[in-house]
């Protein structure tokens, strides 16, 4: 790249111009039912929403409406809004409507404002679910939908994600994570409140958009055959889910409204992290203002990058008449009002860099980005049904995946998207990501299925079915945990896991807690689990230093590990600092010295608000004892108590200490170690370990370590404990 303005013609990257539009698209009709429908002839507007808007919400009228008018300019300029009325004439008359539709053509933002329209104008009572792979995805849709709409968000239009609600008895839009709509479907079987669902990014194939698939299609063969739904996808692969609906219509709209132009690596690089932040210079010394949005593969890369460019940036702008950088990151684990961050615009010569996982991929909009870097990798994780392990890889992103992610640039004018690898090797690249079915966990779908009434899960409605093997070692996992009885059925304890908001084993500790009375305690350690990077990682020098002070505040954590650590951190964090009048501040300075992410623990406060609500429902009562019983001391009986809760839960997590200090698991006998982070790294005094988290880098490491006596094994009572006790004896 050259310093010259709009122009790149440096010599690391070869640059390929998009084509120009062609008006034909290379999808063809096939001839068996399906209707394949391209829209290219332009539609006159239609002002129907332009006068609801003016009906709408009179409290701050004037500001919500003339921001409504000024983005109604913008919209009508999409191609999904130039085509508004062939769309609904399909979505009204078919119960199940497939759309594809190019990044940017306005599928997610303008398809269910249509159809809450047509709501209005017709007077029919019910709502829109709008499903999103991703909770950034979801906030960022509603968010920019109602200012659309011209009201507030959580009026007529809101979101719903886990551990965050806005919408309200006047919402008739809500856009969801998949996984909350599921766990409306547990509540609520038909789904009754809604007339339209719309899984929109179906192509993503995400565990819990093909589960979705699959429930939708048995209730409108039930219960609902009024249900309508439209499937949207941004890729042409639309073949299958017009199959698995008898055939339904499949729509394409055309074209998006900005072009993104695309650049290569003439040579492969090896560094990626190095590779992104030296493209990101050069962007920022050749290239016009606009910030910039780079893909990495994970939280380790992106942090890394923030830090470098956090140093470099500074010194750069003070040498030469550049912008000044300012790094953002942007993962699924960072607090939502640090996630919030970076759709905030930015002032002055700055451009801002964003650093993220495939979560801005899809569906996001962030205003002001012009330049995508994409590093072509991302990671995920591969479920290892035999062990029973997750193991987190690295791999190469589909084709699919990397036309999204240049997507996110050319939104609001055009763009460029420059590619960390060489074209060959993008032409080498599947066409699209395998759906995660094929490599997940499939527990929580199985107790889904059954909580829902299935009883032959192998033979459900699968929009993919994961195969005997892995549906079978769910029912297992699910009947030790006790969640199925041995004619697997399910249980009570069963129903209650389902109805919780937590992975199954998750759940079964917390039920267990609830039946031996240490509710509480068990609500703030889970909470801290739930909020990943609580404990930040502290640079090489003041490592020592940190992990002193924190073992010097955790008597009991020190000997039990990391779960009554957190408790015992906990327990400083919101009772004793919470105390003073300066709680904020104290607070804060607290959580620097410690390392520790202080917006971290205000999220686990949020989540721990909401375990209780669901708790309180759940289990008939929960302990309202004082502040002082629900602290952790050092009462071992009482340690032991939450921990062989955790037991419960995570028996398959479990190791056994060997005459050598090293630990083998239970379960495979396969060697593991306890990961650097944890309390528990230089203690080789434990008779066992448990461990809620398995990372395999270089060898099996054990994380969220926590001691427990080889007798607690037997002890605990799931359908389980035969398995373990006869492991346990055998490698005595
Ligand atoms: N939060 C936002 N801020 C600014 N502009 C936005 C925002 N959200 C959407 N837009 C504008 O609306 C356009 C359409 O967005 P929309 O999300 O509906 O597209 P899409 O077809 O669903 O694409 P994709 O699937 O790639 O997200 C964007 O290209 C952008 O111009």
């Amino acid at each position: 790249m050259t310093a010259n303005n709009n122009e790149n013609t440096g010599s690391q990257y070869a640059s390929k111009k998009p084509k120009t539009r062609r008006n034909v698209h290379p999808f063809k009709r096939d001839v068996r039912a399906k209707k394949v429908i391209r829209f290219n002839a332009t539609e006159e507007d239609d002002h129907a929403l332009y006068e609801r808007l003016r009906t709408g919400n009179t409290a701050t009228y004037k500001s919500l409406k003339s921001q409504a008018d000024d983005l109604l300019k913008v919209r009508k300029t999409l191609p999904v809004f130039q085509h508004k009325r062939e769309i609904m004439t399909y979505i009204e008359s078919n119960p199940v409507t497939v759309l594809i539709g190019e990044t940017g053509s306005g599928k997610s933002t303008q398809i269910p404002q249509f159809i809450l329209e047509q709501l209005y104008d017709k007077k029919k009572h019910g709502s829109i679910a709008v499903t999103q792979p991703r909770r950034v995805a979801a906030i960022n849709l509603a968010t920019r939908v109602a200012q659309e709409h011209g009201s507030k968000l959580g009026d007529q239009v809101g979101y719903s994600v886990r551990f965050d609600n806005t919408t309200t008895a006047r919402t008739r839009l809500k856009y969801l994570t998949d996984g909350m709509l599921l766990r409306e479907l547990m509540m609520n079987s038909d789904l009754k409140e809604y007339s339209v669902v719309i899984i929109d990014e179906a192509h993503e194939r995400t565990v819990l958009t093909d589960l979705i698939l699959g429930f939708l299609k048995s209730l409108m063969q039930g219960t609902r055959p009024d249900l309508r739904i439209v499937v949207m996808s941004a890729t042409l692969q639309a073949e299958k889910f017009s199959e698995f609906f008898d055939n339904a219509p499949i729509l394409f709209v055309e074209g998006r409204k900005f072009d993104v132009t695309q650049y290569y690596l003439k040579a492969p690089t090896d560094d990626i992290v190095d590779a992104v932040i030296r493209c990101c210079m050069q962007i920022n010394q050749g290239e016009q203002l606009g910030d910039i949005l780079c893909f990495l593969p994970g939280q380790e890369e992106i942090d890394k990058a923030v830090a470098i460019m956090e140093k470099i940036a500074k010194y750069v702008s003070e040498e030469s008449p550049v912008p000044l950088i300012v790094p953002y990151p942007l993962y699924a684990a960072l607090p939502p009002m640090q996630q919030a961050l970076v759709f905030a615009p930015i002032k002055g010569f700055k451009r801002k860099v964003v650093f993220s996982t495939n979560i801005a991929e899809t569906s996001v909009t962030i205003s002001g980005v012009k330049f995508i870097v994409d590093s072509g990798l991302r990671k995920v994780k591969v479920w290892r049904h035999q062990l029973g392990l997750a193991t987190l890889l690295t791999v190469p992103i589909s084709q699919a995946s990397a036309m999204q992610r240049s997507g996110r640039a050319g939104r609001e004018s055009e763009g460029k998207s420059f590619r960390l690898y060489c074209e060959s090797d993008y032409l080498k690249l599947p066409k699209q990501s395998e759906p995660e079915i094929a490599r997940s966990d499939v527990t929580s779908p199985v107790l889904m299925l059954k909580r829902y009434g299935i009883d032959d899960i192998v033979n459900w409605t699968w929009f993919e079915n994961p195969g005997k093997e892995a549906i079978v070692m769910g029912l297992q996992e699910l009947y030790e945990l006790g969640a199925l009885d041995n004619r697997g059925k399910i249980t009570k304890r069963g129903e209650q896991m389902a109805l919780l908001p937590l992975q199954p084993h998750l759940s079964s500790v917390l039920i267990k807690a609830s039946e031996v009375g240490c509710l509480s305690q068990v609500i703030d350690i889970i909470s801290c689990l739930s909020v990943e990077n609580l404990l930040l990682n502290p640079s090489p020098e003041e490592r020592d230093d940190i992990n002193e002070r924190r073992l010097s505040l955790c008597n009991a954590g020190k000997r039990y590990g990391d779960l009554i650590m957190l408790k015992e951190l906990f327990d400083i964090y919101f009772y004793e600092l919470g105390k003073s009048q300066d709680a904020n501040s104290e607070r804060n300075d607290w959580c620097k010295e410690l390392c520790i992410s202080l917006r971290g623990f205000k999220n686990v406060v949020r989540v721990r608000d909401q375990l209780r609500v669901y708790c309180k429902r759940l289990f008939s009562s929960i302990n309202e004892e004082n502040e002082e019983t629900r602290k952790i001391g050092e009462d071992s009986d009482e340690i032991s108590k939450i921990l062989k809760c955790f037991l419960t839960g995570f028996i398959k997590n479990t190791a056994i200490g060997m005459p050598d200090r090293s630990y083998r698991t239970v379960s495979t006998g396969e060697p593991i170690s306890v990961h650097p982070s944890s309390m528990l790294f230089l203690n080789k005094s434990c008779p066992g370990i448990m461990y809620t988290e398995y990372v395999f880098t270089t060898k099996g490491y054990a994380r969220n370590v926590s001691r427990i006596e080889l007798s607690w094994l037997q002890e605990v009572v799931t359908n389980g404990t035969a398995v373990a006790k006869q492991k346990i004896t055998s490698s005595k």
